[in-house]
C-alpha cells in the first residue's frame, strides 16, 4: 500500500528525480518525440528548478510527479506513468490552482487526448489551437486556461494582450496600404479580386469566424486604412 501523497516545494536535490519523471511521462504519453537528448533535458530542468516554482508529489519518499509554474503559466505537469490514474495529477493541478488563484494558462499537444480530457474535467478552458509552427516539436498544440477566482477579469486580461498585438498589426497593415497607393495607376479604384484573395487567406487561419465574417472584417480594415491614407 503506498503511503499518503505529500506535496512539497522542490529543492535542487530533486533535479534528477524530476527529470526522470518528465522523461518517463513524455515517452508514455501520446506526445511528439523529444527534440533534445535526455542529458540536455536534465541540465535544462535543473536550471529551471532554480528559477521556477516547482512542486513535487512524493509517495514513499519517491518523486511520482511534479508541477512547474512560472508567473501565469503551468509550464509542466507530469506524473510518473507507473502512478497514472491515481490522483497524483489532480492533486498537483489543485495545488497549481491554489498557488495561482488568479488563473493560469498552459499548452497541451493536440495529440495528447488524455491530458486534454483531464484538464477539461478539471474546469480548464480550451482557448487557442496552433499549427505547431511556433513550438520546438512543430506539432499542433492547444492553449488552455484555468480562469481563476475572477474568470471575467482573467479572460479580459487575455483579450487585452491579443488586442495589443492586433493594434500593432493594424498599424503595420495601414502603413503598407498607405505605401502602396502612390504606386497604383488609379488609387481611387479598389481591387476587389485582391481583397477577396486576402479574405480567403485569412479565413483559412481563422476558420471559427467563417468566410463571410472575415470578408466583412477585411473590407472594414481596408476601407478605414484607405481613409487614413488619404489624410
Ligand atoms: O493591393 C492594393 O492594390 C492595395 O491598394 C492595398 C489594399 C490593401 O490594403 O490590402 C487596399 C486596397 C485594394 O482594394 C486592395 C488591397
Amino acid at each position: 500500500m503506498p503511503t499518503e501523497l505529500v506535496l512539497r516545494e522542490a529543492t535542487s536535490l530533486d533535479a534528477h528525480d524530476v527529470a526522470s519523471v518528465y522523461l518517463r511521462a513524455r515517452r508514455a504519453a501520446p506526445m511528439p518525440p523529444a527534440v533534445h537528448p535526455d542529458d540536455d533535458v536534465r541540465r535544462w530542468l535543473a536550471v529551471r528548478l532554480q528559477s521556477d516554482e516547482v512542486w513535487v508529489a512524493e509517495d514513499d519518499r519517491a518523486v511520482v510527479g511534479y508541477a512547474r509554474l512560472t508567473e501565469a503559466w503551468l509550464d509542466d505537469l507530469y506524473v510518473d506513468p507507473s502512478r497514472a490514474g491515481q490522483g497524483v495529477g489532480s492533486a498537483l493541478l489543485d495545488l497549481a490552482k491554489s498557488v495561482r488563484p488568479d488563473g493560469f494558462c498552459l499548452w497541451v499537444f493536440e495529440s495528447n487526448a488524455p491530458a486534454r480530457a483531464f484538464y477539461a474535467r478539471h474546469g480548464l478552458l480550451a482557448l487557442e489551437r496552433t499549427d505547431g509552427s511556433a513550438n520546438e516539436e512543430r506539432t499542433p498544440d492547444i492553449k488552455m486556461a484555468w480562469p481563476g477566482a475572477q474568470p471575467l477579469a482573467f479572460l479580459r486580461g487575455l483579450i487585452d494582450e491579443v488586442d495589443a498585438q492586433l493594434g500593432d498589426l493594424l498599424a503595420r497593415r495601414a502603413a503598407l496600404t498607405r505605401a502602396v497607393q502612390p504606386l497604383k495607376a488609379d488609387p481611387t479604384q479598389r481591387d476587389l479580386t485582391r481583397e477577396h484573395q486576402i479574405a480567403a487567406a485569412l479565413a483559412v487561419r481563422a476558420p471559427a469566424l467563417g468566410a463571410e465574417r472575415i470578408e466583412r472584417i477585411v473590407h472594414a480594415i481596408i476601407t478605414e486604412s484607405l481613409d487614413a491614407a488619404r489624410t
